[in-house]
């Protein structure tokens, strides 16, 4: 098994997530910053050494990252590779041999997907499958098998971009922050607009859960991940754990079994 320390990045379409570990490969330090689409090499070498100096940690000899937002994830490579020296392995269907994407065109997965089929195989101990609910821009259902299986999911709008739609196509509504409301039945426009943005969001995730679980016919874990998930829990019936770091702690165990 590999050893640590190890940089963990994950860009998403609105978050970049980083982790560090110590030698055991365990997560000391996690940062999260808006990814922004127009900056280059020397601004990411800036912000990474921003950073780390923050934490009083040392850039680590070796990254893994995982990026959906070209040409984000190829201008941090850069930067960690000319000026940290970083080895950087960068995740894709085509260099990851021990994994079954059962899709029609494996190559087309997005990289933290895959991330997430290595952070789901801690709760694959006791059960058939885990389906990984990833609340990003997109919320992922992602549908994981032993054996490093990708079986599949669905690609749902996020909770943020479906207000956003919403604000932007009616004048009458103001922008409401997405936190449950005190009731589903609203007395008010803030309420109303919460019950629907989040109680609603929440009855469209815990259905989808429902049916995947009926679909793969097996015992199925539902887990929980990504910026907006704090704000369903409690809320989703059908989601057994919440658990934060699961993309990161993924990239680390694929990382750590290359
Ligand atoms: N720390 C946070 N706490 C609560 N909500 C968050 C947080 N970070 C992001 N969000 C919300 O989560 C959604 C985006 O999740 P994020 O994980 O940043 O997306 P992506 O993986 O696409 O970059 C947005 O709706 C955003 O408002
Ligand atoms: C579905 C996604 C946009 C999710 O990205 P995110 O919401 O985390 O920014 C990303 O995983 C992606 O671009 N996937 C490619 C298509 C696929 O996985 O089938
Ligand atoms: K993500």
């Amino acid at each position: 098994m590999r050893q640590g320390p190890l940089l963990a990045v994950d860009v998403g379409n609105t978050s970049t997530v980083l982790g560090l570990t110590n030698d055991a490969l365990q997560l000391t330090h996690t940062w999260r910053i808006r990814t922004n689409r127009d900056l280059l090499p020397d601004d990411f070498a800036l912000t990474l050494k921003g950073l780390m100096d923050l934490s009083e940690v040392a850039t680590p000899p070796c990254a893994v990252l995982s990026s959906v937002a070209p040409p984000v994830g190829q201008n941090l490579k850069l930067a960690l590779e000319r000026h940290f020296g970083v080895r950087t392995f960068e995740v894709t269907a085509e260099n990851l041999h021990d994994v079954t994407v059962e899709l029609d065109d494996p190559r087309a997965i997005g990289a933290d997907r895959l991330a997430n089929l290595f952070g789901a195989e801690r709760y694959l101990a006791d059960r058939e499958f885990v389906i990984v609910v990833d609340f990003g821009t997109s919320t992922n259902f992602d549908v994981i098998g032993r054996g490093r299986r990708f079986l599949g999911g669905v690609l749902a709008t996020g909770a943020q971009v479906s207000a956003d739609a919403l604000f932007a196509r009616a004048a009458k509504l103001p922008r409401v922050n997405l936190e449950a409301p005190p009731s589903a039945l609203g007395k008010n426009t803030v309420h109303a607009l919460q019950s629907g943005l989040v109680f609603g969001y929440a009855e469209m995730v815990d259905g989808l859960v429902r049916r995947l679980k009926t679909e793969v016919s097996g015992d199925a874990l539902a887990v929980a991940t990504g910026g907006f998930s704090r704000t369903v829990e409690g809320v989703c019936r059908e989601i057994d754990v919440f658990d934060d770091t699961l993309t990161l702690r993924g990239l680390v165990e694929l990382w750590a079994t290359r």
